[in-house]
């Protein structure tokens, strides 16, 4: 066998689906895609008909090929920017709040059940099989404050195989009792977290790219001193690490984090000021942003998680996308569980162009753009645009392997369906059900029942 046979685990033939930049999706049909034992795609043959490809092998043996039918295709695993682990216990109640009142009768005091870590490792398990069953092959989690409950997520995380960044909330002021730390404990803690990743990863084989990543994680400035903010940047510089948090969801809280921080001229450079919005920052929703704010979001080359589901539910407004587009910032979608209903990036591309549309009929948001954000805009904003986001040769294989003929699916398929169709169906009617599939990193998750 020759040694580029043996460096394959997997062969895919069949058609794929996937952005080449925010204005195009390709379809390559017939297509051929080769995934190394590193989980890397390492070659890629396009229009080979069906009788021909066992030709372009090049000695990798028939029994690695996953030979999708016509009503199957593969696209790349959807990137969801933007999540609350711990309230995907109360996904889907609770809507119809503004942010602050919903933070404090609902979130906060939910939050504070995760001191207990077996109840942590309960909520989480199935918030992670969920979202991997949505085809979500990278998320960016938000945890609770708690060290013991985001170890579980991280442990929950490897088991199940997603790729991930995780963060540890820091919350010390303006929070209840129940869920405050002190400057310092917040700081120790977030250092324990980081090292407890970093050890775990240092375990990794030379040739094993770590699928988690810790994330600083301040909640909003509104929860956190300007003392914890600074401390929290260095720890960003320290160990290289990406930083998320929130900003400019809702007018009220936009109001409150101005008087609490009169010396930042916005609510965006409060967290600049705090070296704390970097090309590695992920900043939920920029639903009121002044066009300083996004300059100078463009000029740290920050990144946005764009939440509509979230936006809509919590009254908070709606994004100016095609604005974040034009600039050339880096945006992604989020689901925002649980002031999004669904951890679905499906029901976000959906809502996202809801959205869109309600702002500016004529100008909204077109699918090749909604399914960049999905794919490829999550990739940049998690600054991984080089790892996953698209099929290209040295990128690592996330995918999700797409059935659109499945039995209790949403989807019906008639004679006159072609592939383009077939997919624009999966967008808009399809759910997990069709996620027959899910592979991170070259390897097929196992999906759990639920
Ligand atoms: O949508 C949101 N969810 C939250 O949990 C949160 N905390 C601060 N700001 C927030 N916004």
């Amino acid at each position: 066998m020759s040694s580029f046979a043996s460096s394959i685990a997997k062969v895919f033939y069949g058609t794929l689906i996937h952005s080449v930049s925010v204005k195009e999706i390709e379809y390559i049909s017939n297509g051929l895609l080769f995934v190394d034992v590193h989980g890397r795609i390492a070659k890629i043959v396009r229009d080979l008909p069906r009788d021909q490809f066992r030709d372009s092998l090049d000695g990798v043996h028939e029994s690695k090929v996953v030979l999708l039918n016509d009503d199957q295709f593969v696209i790349p695993g959807f990137v969801d920017s933007h999540i609350h682990a711990p309230q995907y216990a109360y996904c889907g109640i609770g809507h119809d709040i503004p942010l602050l009142e919903w933070l404090d009768t609902l979130t906060f005091p939910h939050e504070a059940k995760f001191k207990d870590a077996a109840y942590a490792r309960q909520v989480y398990s199935k918030a992670v099989a969920r979202s991997l069953r949505n085809g979500t092959t990278s998320a960016c989690w938000f945890a609770t404050i708690h060290l013991d409950a985001t170890k579980e997520l991280v442990k929950v995380i490897e088991e199940q195989g997603q790729r991930a960044y995780v963060g540890k909330v820091n919350m010390n002021q303006n929070s209840p009792d129940f869920l405050k730390e002190t400057t310092q404990s917040s700081v120790a803690d977030t250092r324990s977290f980081i090292e407890y990743v970093n050890a775990i990863n240092a375990t990794l084989g030379l040739d094993t790219k770590p699928l988690v990543t810790p994330i600083i994680t301040p909640r909003f400035a509104i929860s956190c001193t300007p003392d914890l903010l600074t401390e929290l940047g260095k720890l960003a510089v320290e160990f290289d690490l990406p930083i998320q948090t929130h900003l400019c969801e809702n007018l009220n809280e936009i109001d409150v984090t101005l008087s609490l921080f009169p010396g930042s001229t916005t609510y965006t450079s409060v967290y600049a000021d705090h070296g704390l919005l970097t090309h590695r920052s992920i900043m939920a929703h920029c639903v009121h942003m002044k066009d300083e704010e996004f300059q100078l979001m463009k000029d740290k080359r920050a990144g946005i998680s764009h939440c509509a589901s979230s936006n809509f539910n919590i009254k908070s407004g709606m994004a100016n996308v095609r604005k974040m587009l034009e600039m050339d910032l880096k945006v992604g979608l989020g689901t925002d569980v649980a002031g999004g209903f669904s951890s679905s990036i499906l029901d976000a591309f959906r809502t996202s162009r809801t959205c869109s549309i309600a702002r500016s009929p004529d100008d909204s948001l077109l699918i090749p753009e909604l399914f960049y954000l999905a794919t490829m805009g999550g990739a940049r904003v998690m600054e991984l645009a080089d790892t996953i986001g698209n099929f290209e040769v040295g990128k690592e294989f996330d995918a999700i392997l797409v059935n659109t003929s499945v039995r209790h699916s949403p989807v019906d398929i008639f004679e006159h369906d072609t592939i383009r169709t077939k997919f624009e169906k999966y967008l808009f009617v399809g759910d997990d059900r069709n996620n027959e599939k899910v592979y991170v990193q070259g390897k097929e998750v196992r999906l759990p029942d639920l």
